[in-house]
């Protein structure tokens, strides 16, 4: 395991995120000494001013808190179609602020906007990954957020800790820095617990994380410190680590890429699941769940074992052969994720059925298994 202050200072692909109230001073409108002062440093970043060359994302949020700015509006919508219209007025402002504050170090900056769905189609996501490799290979920091404006809250990541932490999978980034309104992780809300205690490091994915996060502090943030620990458990799936970090804490990504212990580090295990498995962790809906019975469980779960339809006691949700499916048992609880064998009217069929019945049931001879044991990954909790 590597000593915890050479994680940023080693880090070469690292994943920077910034939240709404630090990009637009509490809804203020765009704070563009800060915008700016990010920008001059991550260019610092780039150019291998901290000892070696970075490549660097940006996740900004700030779109429906700029947009709202814009359009006059003091309170945040509750309708669908007037947060997209904020997100699309106020997205206008994120891309170009970033745009010259990066011109003004010398570096071109790419606008790319991320659904949920872009990253749960296999295909997509893929592209995804290639289109932000190549942008950081030609040098160009690639400022992300959610398009926010063609999504509707069901099909949402929803949060820009998610993402982050998303963006931070799909690049196999080294490490997540996010950058908020507070000094890192407190064991309780300090706007609410003057005795807060500061948590310097822990071990990303400790569930003791999760009691001490609150939600958002601010009617502008999202997702509070709750999100941001998830977040990090998730990136650590890919072996990345995270720093919660205050984002106007001078020279900040300077300092922590440095080296120097500022803000919360979560340090991942050096467990690292292979890219196509943490693809499938990261798949925040799915189409459906097969439960299985105790003894299909307990070969999926202990003995490594692929999951055949004789195990399977029911089938859920309408899903096509290809699709990432939950396996869960008898009380409901996700063991395994994997790709199916069977789009879940096949699979019905096949319920409690030996292998030698398929083709008699389906009219055609196919795989035995109902997910294969290299396209499936363990749940843990
Ligand atoms: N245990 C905790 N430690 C630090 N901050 C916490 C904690 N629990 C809740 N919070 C709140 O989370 C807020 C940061 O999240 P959020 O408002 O969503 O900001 P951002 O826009 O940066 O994502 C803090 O301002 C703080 O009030
Ligand atoms: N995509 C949204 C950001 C939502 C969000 O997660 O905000 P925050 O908790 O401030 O990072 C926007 O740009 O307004």
């Amino acid at each position: 395991m590597k000593n915890p202050s050479d994680i940023l200072r080693t880090a070469h692909r690292i994943v920077i995120k910034v939240g709404s109230s630090l990009v637009t001073n509490e809804g203020r409108g765009l704070d563009a000494d800060a915008i700016g002062e990010w920008c001059r440093q991550l260019c610092a970043l780039v150019q291998g001013d901290t000892g070696l060359k970075r490549e660097v994302v940006m996740v900004s949020s700030g779109a429906i808190a700029e947009g709202m700015k814009r359009l006059g509006w003091p309170q945040r919508p509750r309708e669908v179609n007037e947060l997209q219209a904020a997100a699309a007025v106020g997205q206008m402002g994120l891309a170009q602020m970033y745009e010259t504050k990066l011109r003004e170090q010398g570096m071109a900056s790419a606008q790319v906007l991320l659904t949920h769905a872009d990253l749960a189609d296999r295909e997509r996501y893929l592209n995804a990954r290639s289109a932000l490799l190549t942008l950081l290979k030609l040098g160009v920091v690639p400022v992300i957020n959610e398009n926010d404006t063609v999504v509707t809250d069901e099909i949402k990541v929803g949060d820009n800790d998610t993402l982050g932490a998303l963006v931070t999978n799909l690049i196999e980034a080294d490490a997540l820095i996010i950058l908020t309104d507070q000094q890192g992780l407190y064991s309780a809300d300090p706007r609410r617990n003057s005795d807060a205690r500061f948590i310097h490091e822990a071990q990303a994915g400790d569930p003791a994380l999760e009691a001490m996060a609150g939600g958002a502090g601010s009617a502008i943030g999202k997702g509070g410190m709750i999100t941001k620990i998830i977040a990090a458990k998730r990136a650590a799936g890919s072996g990345a680590s995270t720093v919660i970090a205050w984002g106007r804490e001078s020279d900040v990504l300077l300092r922590l890429a440095r080296g120097e212990a500022i803000g919360t580090l979560l340090v991942a295990d050096t467990h690292k699941h292979q890219a196509r498995k943490q693809w499938m962790m990261d798949h925040l809906q799915l189409h459906g769940s097969v439960t299985v019975d105790a003894g299909a469980a307990a070969m999926v779960r202990e003995s490594g074992k692929s999951l055949l339809p004789i195990g399977m006691v029911a089938v859920q949700g309408e899903f096509a052969r290809g699709d990432v499916i939950a396996v869960r048992d008898a009380g409901g609880s996700e063991i395994a994720r994997g790709l199916a064998n069977y789009a879940s009217a096949e699979a019905r069929l096949l319920c409690r059925k030996p292998s030698s019945e398929f083709e008699r049931l389906l009219g055609y001879a196919a795989e035995p298994e109902m997910v294969h044991r290299d396209n499936m990954v363990l749940s843990h909790h």
